[in-house]
């Protein structure tokens, strides 16, 4: 690259260099070290990674990107590939013409000359117009040249003749064809200055990104003023360290009143002029501490969408024990750096249109939480899907669905909540700051006063705010939630909450205010964008509406005030989460720490002590919960609850068929709830069809091996 860049057609000029370190002494070798992380886009827990070497000042030779990175030459040889081919088709009509005009040009020249216009228009009397006596000159000229063709066509065909009988006949094949080139390279359309060899071919910005390019997209975003004012590189274009893209440090120009802020707001525009998708294009801030200021810009532009391909499993599926109080590995940013959320002391809330990965990003932070056996697993799902059946063998609480008696159990495990909270914040203030200096929760308070870390994560939010039917009622669970966003995160307490709609209703300003991480998959536009991740964050950059349905698992992470990035997280599947879940419980039972609805889940219980109980006693005993007696007519919705496709169509006579099969003898038929008689069923007869060893497997709900200090 030189060091002066300017294309004639183009307007303006680049300034290319020196390269001038983003970090004084203006003798240091690197450029920009640290990398230039942005604001407007920080990484949450990875490294920024570093400039690459090539872009170094000292960097005496650079060889074209062709020759270093396979991309661009493949890149390119697509490109030269596309215009000669363009160019073959188009000779075929283009090149006899071409032909023709030529000897038509070449034929009107020598008619000119034979005629030695040129010097009778010298000799020409400027008034009369006349030659006068200058005719005889002129026509003197005439015979010359009429004798000059003759002999030169006469000497041509003679040593054509010859060459012919002497080299063979290729020697006037030969001169033909040269002939006819010249004839055809003559009579050529002339092409505009700076205009492409072959309109309506453009080349790719994967092969080619060059100053001007840059200029004329900030340009055309409305960033830079004029035809002479131009973008200042501050490092060479580059390829990046993996080959999957360009990378530059730039300044927007001094004296436009343009800043790197206005540059991130117009980036549709700017990737749209460089040919290339929004979601290719990184372009973040970068900040005083990292040797920029305002108008400094690091850009990245991806060859692809860097967001689709293979997902990347999650570490945590084979991770034995896990630690909540460090950050849970949860994806990669564009450029393959490892974005890990710390949850401790924060709360989440993960949003965006259905099916697009935001229960299975959230579940990550769950597969974490149940990995840890110091962590109480307090979780409610709205929907009541198949996505977190699993975690009902470790979770402290589980709610499922959301009809009226889940609408009921969820608020009351929000009041256990919050009664909890505010035993925490009591225990907390008394005790003394050589042991609580803080007045927060340590690993060591925890264990010793058993208050282990309490994920409380509600999935699709929205169906409990359906359920409501007044909105008063809606706005006191709002409060209530907000409360625990609020105050919960100090007491150990980490609220993670998910909403399938992007509107004020399902996802309360109120509550999203609060809440410091924020994580959206696609949604429509940038105001269900700014919905979820807060208001002015689309405009600041973090817009997941530049998201497209293939980008499954993908969102924008919003980490704080002025921080974001766009991550592609880990995959975890269904059978995976089933067998953490596994792991998690196997692990609370060795601490001593399954408390709360686990310690009664049955299939867990089976499958600990190797028996299989048919799924009808596991799902009733689930309907059941902490019931003795259940009547009929209240126990086959509970069971269409948990699983609608196996018992939406059942009915009693249907369910003591079954039950009667799985081994369950009916002592009674008729059993009394509040004072009333009905058909229904009791827990013992249940518990009957049970190995008493499985039965004996459940744990003892709150004994915790690690007794609290007195
Ligand atoms: N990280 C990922 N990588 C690749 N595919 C994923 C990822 N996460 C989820 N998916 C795919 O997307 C599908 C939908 O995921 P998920 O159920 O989490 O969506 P959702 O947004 O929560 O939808 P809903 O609101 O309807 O529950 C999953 O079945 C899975 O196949």
């Amino acid at each position: 690259m030189s060091t002066e860049y300017a294309e004639p057609g183009r307007g303006g000029t680049v300034v290319a260099g020196p390269w001038t370190p983003t970090v004084e002494p203006a003798d240091t070798v690197e450029v920009a070290e640290p990398a230039p992380v942005a604001a407007g886009e920080v990484l949450p827990a990875a490294r920024p990674a570093p400039l690459p070497a090539r872009t170094r000042i000292a960097d005496p030779i650079r060889l074209p990107a062709w020759v270093t990175s396979r991309t661009v030459a493949r890149a390119t040889a697509r490109h030269s590939a596309r215009v000669a081919g363009r160019v073959a088709v188009r000779s075929t009509w283009r090149a006899p013409e071409a032909v023709a005009r030529g000897s038509w040009r070449a034929g009107r020249f020598w008619w000119s000359w034979v005629n030695a216009e040129d010097l009778a228009v010298e000799l020409r009397d400027a008034d009369s117009g006349k030659l006068g006596k200058d005719v005889f000159v002129v026509r003197d000229h005439r015979k010359v040249r009429w004798y000059i063709t003759g002999s030169a066509l006469g000497g041509t065909g003679i040593a054509e003749a010859i060459g012919a009988v002497m080299a063979g006949e290729w020697v006037p094949a030969l001169s033909g064809v040269v002939a006819i080139s010249a004839a055809g390279i003559a009579g050529r359309r002339r092409r505009a200055a700076g205009a492409p060899l072959v309109a309506g071919i453009e080349r790719e910005t994967k092969a080619d990104l060059a100053p001007a390019h840059l200029n004329d997209a900030f340009r055309a975003a409305g960033l830079l003023r004029g035809a002479d004012s131009s973008l200042v590189l501050r490092a060479p274009i580059v390829r990046d360290r993996l080959d999957r893209g360009w990378e530059t440090l730039i300044d927007l120009p001094r004296g436009g009143g343009k800043t790197a802020a206005d540059a991130i707001g117009k980036l549709p525009t700017i990737a749209a002029e460089l040919s290339v998708d929004e979601i290719q294009l990184v372009m973040r801030r970068v900040r005083a501490h990292e040797g920029g200021h305002g108008r400094r810009l690091s850009l990245w532009i991806a060859d692809d969408d860097p967001y689709i391909g293979k997902p990347t499993p999650s570490l945590l599926i084979d991770v034995e024990r896990f630690d909540f109080w460090k950050a849970v590995p949860f994806g990669q940013d564009a450029r393959g750096n490892r974005i890990d959320i710390l949850l401790l002391w924060q709360s989440a809330f993960f949003g965006g249109l259905p099916r697009r990965g935001k229960t299975f990003s959230m579940r990550l932070l769950v597969a974490a939480a149940v990995l840890d056996p110091w962590t109480q697993l307090w979780l409610a799902d709205g929907k009541g899907g198949a996505d977190f059946r699993a975690v009902a063998q470790v979770a402290h609480r589980y709610v499922s669905g959301a009809d009226p008696d889940d609408l009921e159990a969820f608020e009351a495990m929000l009041d256990a909540l919050i009664s909890e909270m505010s035993r925490r914040f009591a225990l907390l203030a008394s005790l003394p700051s050589s042991v609580c200096p803080e007045g927060k929760l340590t690993p060591q308070i925890m264990r010793r006063y058993n208050l282990p870390l309490i994920p409380f994560v509600i999935d699709e939010l929205q169906e409990y705010f359906e359920a409501v039917e007044e909105e008063k009622d809606r706005q006191r669970i709002i409060g209530k939630l907000a409360r625990v966003a609020r105050r919960g995160p100090a007491a150990g307490i980490m609220p993670v909450y998910a909403s399938q709609r992007p509107d004020a209703k399902s996802v309360p300003t109120k509550l999203r205010e609060i809440v410091t991480y924020r994580y959206s998959t696609q949604v429509t536009d940038k105001t269900s964008s700014d919905m979820v991740l807060g208001d002015g964050k689309a405009k600041a950059g973090a817009d997941a509406s530049i998201l497209s349905e293939e980008h499954k698992g993908v969102g924008v992470l919003v980490t704080g005030p002025a921080s974001f990035v766009t991550v592609k997280a880990d995959l975890l599947d269904n059978p995976e989460f089933e067998v953490i879940c596994q792991r998690g419980r196997a692990l609370r039972l060795a601490e001593g720490t399954l408390t709360g609805q686990a310690c009664g889940d049955i299939g867990a219980a089976a499958t600990q002590t190797g028996y299989t109980i048919p799924q009808i006693i596991g799902d009733v005993m689930e309907a059941f919960g902490q019931r003795s007696r259940m009547w009929t007519e209240d126990l086959l919705p509970a069971l269409v609850n948990i699983d609608e496709d196996t018992y939406g169509e059942w009915d009693s006579t249907k369910l003591a068929a079954e039950l009667d099969d799985a081994g369950v003898v009916r002592t009674m038929k008729q059993v009394k709830i509040n004072g009333e008689n009905r058909a229904g069923w009791l827990l013992r007869d249940i518990e009957g069809a049970i190995p008493p060893e499985v039965l004996a497997a459940r744990p003892v709900e709150g004994a915790p091996s690690t007794p609290p200090a007195g």
